[in-house]
């Protein structure tokens, strides 16, 4: 039997869930990194602790796969071991077509074990990528590049700024961001050489770059940072120095994490595991000292690379308000909110909520609800879509989210948002509603855009419970989506349309959006 450290030649037969292949080994299950399903690897055995399944590293091709390519990201490439390759680009040495088709085959796979659905779904590039196909002009780089806003680095020892290595929480050196924007990458690449030497107590440093080009960078203390900061399911953390540019600002990532949960039997991973720039960073409750950094025009001025600048002036606590912007609507957020990783996330999934959302089925007059709501990007996807007249009502845990939701909602008076947590929101509901109330739930649409672990058992039960006309579903895990599904078709539901989107190119990651229904 092999051993822990061992090589292995192992035959790559699948993609599991979380950017792993699987393998056997003497009929056990092995997953297996950085290969591509009909390849032979020369693979190291990294975890032999379970005995259910065991983890693997490639660590050399011997049939390579025609989609196999050069990884669009030089340290997280198989010419590094294993140990010291960067996290958060596991699909980067393979096509990007194939990596659709296997966030296809996982989505797939799911919808049939999870939710007892026999259907392929296709996983639609978008942005850049997807200009080839409609002919629009995206912002952004194609070839799955240069498309991530929002990146979060960690401070290791020595003051060495980089993502973890996969896997582990290993700070590696990196020479480049290839999924992060330009200005991210740049300025990443300042503010490493500003900590090396003085980490100025910063475990992380988080970076946004704005629709319109605003950069903000946040120093997260070490003290604070095992709390995390804030990941797809807006969990409160880090708190952190914050401002523009050169070291002071945050956000949140969408894709990231060696997660898993394979198509339901072993599973390498619990799914949220962090790793690299993918680990969904976001912090809260800044204290002090910003950096005022390069705004627009500087970023222009030097091709949208930023200078390094001393620290700034102390600010207060409450994070700042920066703008992004899909299409011609503006969304004010806290600097440190929820907001789509891709920088054509936002505009996408407005628009398929507003596309997919069944006509027949809307009342704008309905007791609509946009649920997990951030700062109203979906409420206002729907009003887009439905009139002036439409009433919607936005529940977000995130107090501040609620307030700029409520600001950006403003135009359609039948808006109104409310901090809470959904599960405790709808079980109130349930209690509180008159015999009008639950007419108007019973004709009304719900948008739901849950964290990753899904909606769950209690709030899909109360949304069943409601009666509800519709329900829009945006999931960024394919397998909490369709036990969520399985979930709604015991209840009486059907998943009628389906689409699903590779917002986070050379990651795992895919974002799904189904719309459940009465027969
Ligand atoms: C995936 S984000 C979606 C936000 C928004 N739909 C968007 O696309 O910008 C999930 C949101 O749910 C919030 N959240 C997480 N758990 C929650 C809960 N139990 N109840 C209410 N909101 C929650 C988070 O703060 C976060 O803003």
């Amino acid at each position: 039997m092999e051993d822990q450290n061992e090589l292995v030649e192992l035959d790559i037969d699948n993609v599991a869930h979380g950017g792993v292949m699987v393998a056997r080994l003497d009929g056990r299950v092995v997953f297996v990194a950085d290969a591509i399903p009909g390849e032979r690897v020369l693979a190291r055995i990294a975890d032999d602790s379970k005995s259910s399944f065991w983890r693997a590293d490639t660590v050399e091709v011997l049939t390579a796969s025609p989609d196999r390519r050069p990884h669009v990201w030089a340290a997280a490439a198989l010419e590094r071991a294993p140990e010291l390759r960067a996290g958060g680009a596991e699909f980067g040495h393979i096509a990007l077509e194939r990596q659709r088709s296997l966030k296809s085959e996982v989505l797939t796979d799911a919808l049939r074990r999870f939710g007892g659905i026999t259907r392929a779904v296709e996983v639609e590039p978008i942005g850049a990528d997807a200009a080839h196909d409609s002919g629009r002009v995206d912002s952004g780089a194609a070839g799955g590049t240069r498309w991530r806003t929002r990146v979060r680095l960690h401070v290791g020892p020595g003051g060495r700024v980089g993502p973890y290595a996969a896997r582990s929480h290993t700070v590696i050196a990196v020479d480049d961001l290839p999924l992060a924007t330009e200005a991210i990458e740049a300025e990443a690449r300042e503010v490493a050489k500003t900590l090396r030497g003085d980490a100025q107590g910063a475990a992380a440093v988080e970076f946004v770059e704005t629709a319109d080009g605003e950069l903000r960078v946040s120093l997260v203390p070490a003290e604070r940072s095992k709390t995390g900061g804030r990941g797809r399911d807006g969990a409160r953390g880090a708190g952190r120095n914050s401002g523009r540019g050169a070291a002071g600002r945050d956000r949140r990532g969408g894709g990231g994490g060696s997660s898993a949960a394979s198509g339901g039997q072993a599973r390498p991973g619990d799914g949220r595991g962090r790793s690299g720039w993918a680990d969904d960073g976001l912090a809260d409750d800044v204290p002090s000292a910003t950096r005022a950094r390069n705004d627009r025009a500087d970023s222009r001025a030097t091709g949208g690379a930023t200078a390094p600048r001393a620290s700034g002036a102390p600010r207060a606590d409450a994070p700042a308000t920066i703008v992004e912007r899909v299409g011609e609507r503006e969304f004010r957020l806290a600097e440190n909110g929820f907001w789509q990783v891709h920088r054509d996330a936002a505009r996408t999934l407005s628009r398929a909520v507003g596309e997919l959302t069944r006509e027949d089925l809307f009342d704008p007059r309905a007791a609509n609800h946009d649920l997990y709501g951030g700062v109203g990007l979906l409420a206002a996807a729907i009003g887009d879509r439905f009139g002036p007249a439409t009433r919607i009502t936005s529940v977000e845990s995130d107090a501040t989210a609620t307030d700029h939701a409520s600001e950006n909602l403003a135009e359609w008076i039948g808006a109104r948002a409310v901090t809470g947590r959904v599960d405790r929101y709808l079980a109130e509901l349930e209690k509180v509603a008159s015999s009008d109330d639950r007419r108007r739930l019973q004709a009304a649409t719900m948008v739901i855009d849950p964290p990753r672990s899904g909606a769950g058992k209690e709030v899909v039960a109360s949304l069943i419970r409601l009666d509800v006309a519709q329900v829009v579903y945006v999931a960024c895990d394919p397998v909490a989506f369709a036990r969520d599904v399985a979930l709604f078709r015991e209840g009486g539901y059907e998943l009628d349309a389906v689409r699903a989107y590779d917002l986070f190119p050379h990651t795992h990651h895919l974002e799904t959006i189904g719309v459940l229904v009465k027969p």
